[in-house]
Order: structure tokens, then sequence, then C-alpha cells
């Protein structure tokens, strides 16, 4: 068995003068206090990469700056899963034997440590590195394409993607924490300039700086543990002309591998934490998952399905698109925030039930994706 013993967040925004390593290192000691660890009981560390310091030995180099001699070290890039698949190889970790107490952490100064330049080529990366990352065309336009056809397919209109960055505004605005704190409409939305169209600024997650971090290890402590039951992989393509139809998406693929490995289904979820680089994504995840049926997943947002207080509460630290996304750890303040959701911790945000949670991350353009079951266990 494996236990999330404990969890950190910085708020997300601008840090202006805090490096990613100083990012990493405040939620990696937040962490630690909340699991009541010492830096010398961490004996695994795996770390997000940062574009900002792209060093090929990040977690030997964080290692040094934490003051930690693990006996197990590794920096994991599979894009925006790389936290959930961070997550899954320390449950491997300890459940193995090799590890006691794994340091998962990440955090970048995205925001004010880089040129927009140098942030533009960066989220380029997921094009074809011969055609597309010279010319430098961004994760959004790709996003677009795929909203695009996604709209055609299931007859899903832009007003019904505007629901979805709604709905996190609504939820960051009760998050001190989140980088925008003030409500949006769907008018707003709809008049928001145009990034990629159908995609326009406010379906968009923005640029943060901000770190996240949490340990996962082979003792619970505490009186409420947090349990990582099951989890799974899929990778179906890395660029998007290469994906495969809208009906076979990798989504679809982990849920029913984390499904066989926990022996829980969608009906036993009470918490969903989803990744939503864009409102596309989120539809679409929402849709592939199984949280809502096909083409009906903004309905669901309109009648409160998602809300803090609905059947299935999403997100409800605000997301990528409003808390704020840093790279590798704007996704794992999702798993940060299920975290304080299960254990009864999350302040005003505090939803009924959490007793089971469904932790979903994306990587690339719905390239890499891993799904994970949750569980409180008192
Ligand atoms: C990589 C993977 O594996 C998977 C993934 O995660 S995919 C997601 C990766 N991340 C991205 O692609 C980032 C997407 N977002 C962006 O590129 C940019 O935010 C954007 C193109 C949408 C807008 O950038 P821009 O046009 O240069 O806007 P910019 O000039 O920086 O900001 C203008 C204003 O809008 C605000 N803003 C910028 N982006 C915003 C957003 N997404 N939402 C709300 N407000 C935003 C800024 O705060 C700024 O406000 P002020 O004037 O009050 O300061």
């Amino acid at each position: 068995m494996s236990f999330i013993t404990g969890v950190g967040l910085t708020p997300f925004g601008k840090h202006e003068g805090s490096s990613s390593l100083d990012l990493m290192s405040k939620a990696a000691q937040a962490a630690l206090d909340d699991a009541g660890l010492k830096r010398s009981d961490i004996d695994g560390i795996l770390c997000g990469y940062s574009t900002v310091s792209p060093h090929i030995m990040l977690a030997t180099v964080f290692a040094e700056h934490f003051g930690i001699r693990p006996s197990y070290a590794h920096a994991v890039q599979v894009g925006g899963a790389t936290g959930l698949a961070m997550t899954m190889l320390a449950h491997h970790l300890v459940t193995s034997g090799v590890a006691r107490n794994v340091l998962v952490v990440a955090g970048e100064n995205r925001l004010t440590g880089q040129s927009r330049d140098a942030s533009i080529q960066a989220l380029a990366q997921v094009g074809h590195p011969d055609y597309e990352v010279p010319l430098g065309p961004t994760i959004p336009a790709y996003y677009g394409l795929v909203a695009t056809r996604y709209m055609h397919e299931y007859g899903v209109t832009e007003e019904d993607l505007a629901e979805f960055a709604v709905l996190m505004r609504a939820h960051a605005c009760t998050h001190p924490g989140a980088q925008f704190h003030d409500p949006i409409t769907v008018a707003e939305i709809m008049a928001s300039k145009p990034v990629a169209m159908p995609l326009k600024l406010l379906d968009c997650c923005p640029v943060s700086d901000g770190g996240a971090a949490f340990v996962v290890s082979r003792e619970r402590t505490g009186e409420t543990g947090v349990r990582i039951r099951g989890c799974a992989q899929a990778h179906t393509h890395q660029h998007v002309t290469a994906a495969p139809a809208l009906s076979e998406l990798g989504a679809e693929i982990s849920i029913a591998r984390a499904k066989e490995a926990s022996g829980l289904a969608i009906s036993d979820v009470r918490y969903a934490a989803i990744y939503d680089s864009f409102t596309i994504t989120l539809a679409m995840l929402l849709e592939d998952l199984g949280l809502a049926g096909r083409g009906e997943a903004a309905a669901r947002v309109r009648s409160g399905h998602f809300s803090r207080d609905g059947a299935m509460p999403l997100n409800t630290h605000g997301g990528l698109l409003s808390y704020g996304h840093c790279g590798v750890g704007g996704a794992m303040a999702h798993l940060v925030e299920a975290h304080l959701q299960m254990t009864g911790r999350a302040a005003t945000r505090q939803v009924r039930d959490a007793s089971i949670a469904l932790l979903h991350g994306d990587g690339g353009v719905l390239s890499s994706h891993v799904s994970m079951f949750l569980e409180r266990v008192r």
C-alpha cells in the first residue's frame, strides 16, 4: 500500500525574484511539514521539469539545493501528465520496497523568469521538431484544432466551452492562492480576444509562477490517511496529426486500466480533479472518463453538478484555468486540493464527502494520460 502523507502548494501568479528551485523548495518544505517528516526521512525524490531551468540532472540539482541525499532520484517528463506519472512511480517505489518516503515536487518561475519568446518556444516543443518548433505555434493552436473537430462531432458550442471557465473561476474566487479572483461570465469569455479559434483568451490557462509537492509513503501518518488505490497510464501519440480518432482517445484507455487496477467504478467517485489546460480539455476529458455523456458535460456544469456543493465537485481550487498553470506543478495543485478535501482541511471550499477521488492528467495534446483513484482511510 502507499499513502500521500503530506501536501504543499504555493500561491500561483507572480513570484518576482524566486527561481524554479526556490519555488520547488518552498512547496517541498510545506509538504514535509504537513507530513510531519524531516528532510532526513526522505529517501526518494521525483521532480518535474522546469522549462526555465532545463537542467539534465534536475533531480540531483534539487536534492543538493534542498539538502537531501536520496537513495533514488529521477526527473520525469511527460508534459502535463508528469505530476500524476511521478505519483504513480512513487507508488511503485514505496510498494516495491525501494523507498520509504518519496518527495514528489515541481515548481517553475515560468511567468517572471522567462521571456515571452522563450516561453512560446518551450511550449512549441509538443509540435513536430522539424516544422512547428522553429515556426513556434503554441499549444493553444493544437487544442484549437481539436476543439473544432470535437464541437463538430458532438454539437458542442463556444458558449458550452465557456461554462467550464466560468466554473473554474467561481472556484478560484474562494481560494486565496489562486492567480485570478474576479468572477467571469460566458459573455465576457465570448468577448475576450481570439487566441486560437474557437479558443479565446479566457478559454486558456494562463502562464504562472508556482510550486507544488507531496510525499508518498509506505506508512500512513495522522488519523485520516489518503491511499493511492489504483492508477494507470495510456500513451497514444506525440504529434496531434498522429492522434487517433476522437472515439479512441487515451483517456478512455487509461481510465479503463485504472478502474481495473483499483477495483473501483466511476459511480464510486465523490470528487474529481481533472486536467483543464483549456476549456476543451476539460469538456473532452470529463466525457472520455465517463463523468458526463458525449456532448453533455456543459449541461452538467450549468445544472451545478460539478460545483463545490454539487454531486461531483470538480477542481475546487480553480484548476489550471484559474488557480494557474506553472508547468508540472499546475496539475499537481489538483492533487494537493484533492488531498485537502479528502482530509477535511479545505476551509470554506470543503465539500460534503470526498471519500473517493478520481484524478486525471493529460500531457502534450491529449497524448499521454494518467488516471488515478485515491481513497480516504480512517
Ligand atoms: C504541455 C502539456 O503537456 C499539456 C499542457 O499543459 S497544455 C497547456 C500549456 N500552457 C499553455 O499553453 C499556456 C496557454 N496560455 C498562453 O499561452 C497565454 O496565456 C495566452 C496566449 C492565452 C495569452 O497570452 P498573451 O496574449 O501574451 O497575454 P498577456 O499579454 O500575457 O496578458 C494580457 C492580460 O491577460 C491576462 N491573461 C493572460 N493569459 C490569461 C489567461 N489564460 N486567462 C486569463 N487571463 C489571462 C494577463 O494576466 C494580462 O492581464 P493584465 O493586463 O491585467 O496584466
